[in-house]
């Protein structure tokens, strides 16, 4: 795609964060399906479900092995475990596809299959492919390059690093999803479109976690936008993917204050950001 790449700004994410109407229940805002963390890496689950909440859905469904589930409820007793009738799902983010569950398996299979949008990150990328519903995907530039290993073998991970806008506009249309690629800027991809940066991220945001937040993030606004995706998700999923990612990083610069930050900091940060973009 030729056209210039469109830079995210405030404008833009504030048409994109759905505030509750007069009458809403839990259930009209949307309900988040999650799949995300493991015994290695249960932190990554409560940083993806803490982050959901904070930026506002209905509510947050967690399946997942139970120490984690312990762990997400000791931060989140908001959270409801097991599955249940979701609008959107996350899965993925703490996670290694190697070390994949027979059970495990199982849930992810038939969560990409049921048709809803889904958030697919980190140990659950190679199921992009999968999905009947519409996708978005969150690389960085290693996890890009496995996800393009059988469809490009130019696709290596110094060419990913050199050109990012390319590389993800290149996998959005070979997969045919919404290619969220994380970095120092973020690029946004959707088959046909022209890419969207997010720019301007505090460089303390490179800390362990933070894309499992920005996967909390995402979550909870495809979560809430269901009617909208259902309308046009050409336009939905890529408006969304960058709103998150712009949401994420004025949040970090809130947290941050020039000082360095944690990924949990991150997420506190995200109503107040919220509250100050809806003025
Ligand atoms: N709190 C949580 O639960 C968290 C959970 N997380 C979860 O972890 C999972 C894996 O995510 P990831 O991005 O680390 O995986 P991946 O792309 O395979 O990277 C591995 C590459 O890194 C390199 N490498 C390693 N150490 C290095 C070093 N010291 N210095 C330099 N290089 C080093 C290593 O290189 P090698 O050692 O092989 O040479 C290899 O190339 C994922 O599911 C994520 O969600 C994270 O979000 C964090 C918080
Ligand atoms: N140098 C940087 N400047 C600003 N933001 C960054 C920089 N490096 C990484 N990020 C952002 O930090 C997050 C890191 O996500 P990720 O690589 O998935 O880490 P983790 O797996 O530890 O959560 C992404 O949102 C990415 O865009």
């Amino acid at each position: 795609m030729s056209s210039t790449p469109r830079v995210w700004d405030a404008g833009a994410a504030r048409e994109w964060v759905a505030v509750p109407r007069q009458g809403d229940d839990k259930y009209s805002r949307g309900v988040l399906g999650v799949i995300t963390g493991s015994t290695p890496y249960p932190g990554a689950a409560v940083l993806g479900v803490d982050a959901a909440m904070r930026t506002g859905v209905g509510m947050v469904r967690y399946v997942g092995p139970s120490a984690v589930t312990g762990a997400v409820l000791a931060r989140r007793p908001e959270v409801v475990g097991g599955v249940g009738r979701v609008q959107a799902w996350l899965i993925g983010s703490g996670m290694d596809a190697q070390k994949r569950s027979p059970t495990l398996a199982d849930e992810l299979g038939r969560a990409v299959r049921e048709g809803v949008p889904c958030v697919i990150d980190a140990g659950a990328l190679d199921l992009v492919g999968d999905a009947t519903g519409p996708v978005v995907m969150t690389p960085h530039f290693r996890e890009l390059q496995r996800a393009l290993a059988g469809h490009d073998s130019d696709a290596t991970v110094d060419a990913i690093a050199s050109d990012p806008p390319r590389w993800a506009q290149r996998g959005a249309d070979l997969l045919g999803v919404t290619v969220l690629l994380k970095g120092a800027t973020t690029w946004v991809a959707h088959p046909g479109s022209a890419a969207i940066s997010v720019t301007d991220a505090p460089g303390w945001l490179a800390t362990a976690g933070t894309g499992d937040v920005l996967g909390g993030v995402l979550g909870a606004l495809v979560a809430t936008h269901a009617r909208e995706i259902e309308t046009d998700a050409a336009t939905a999923m890529p408006a969304l993917a960058a709103t998150a990612a712009w949401l994420h990083a004025r949040a970090a610069e809130l947290a941050s204050g020039g000082g360095p930050i944690t990924a949990l900091d991150v997420a506190e940060d995200l109503p107040t950001t919220i509250a100050a973009l809806l003025g």
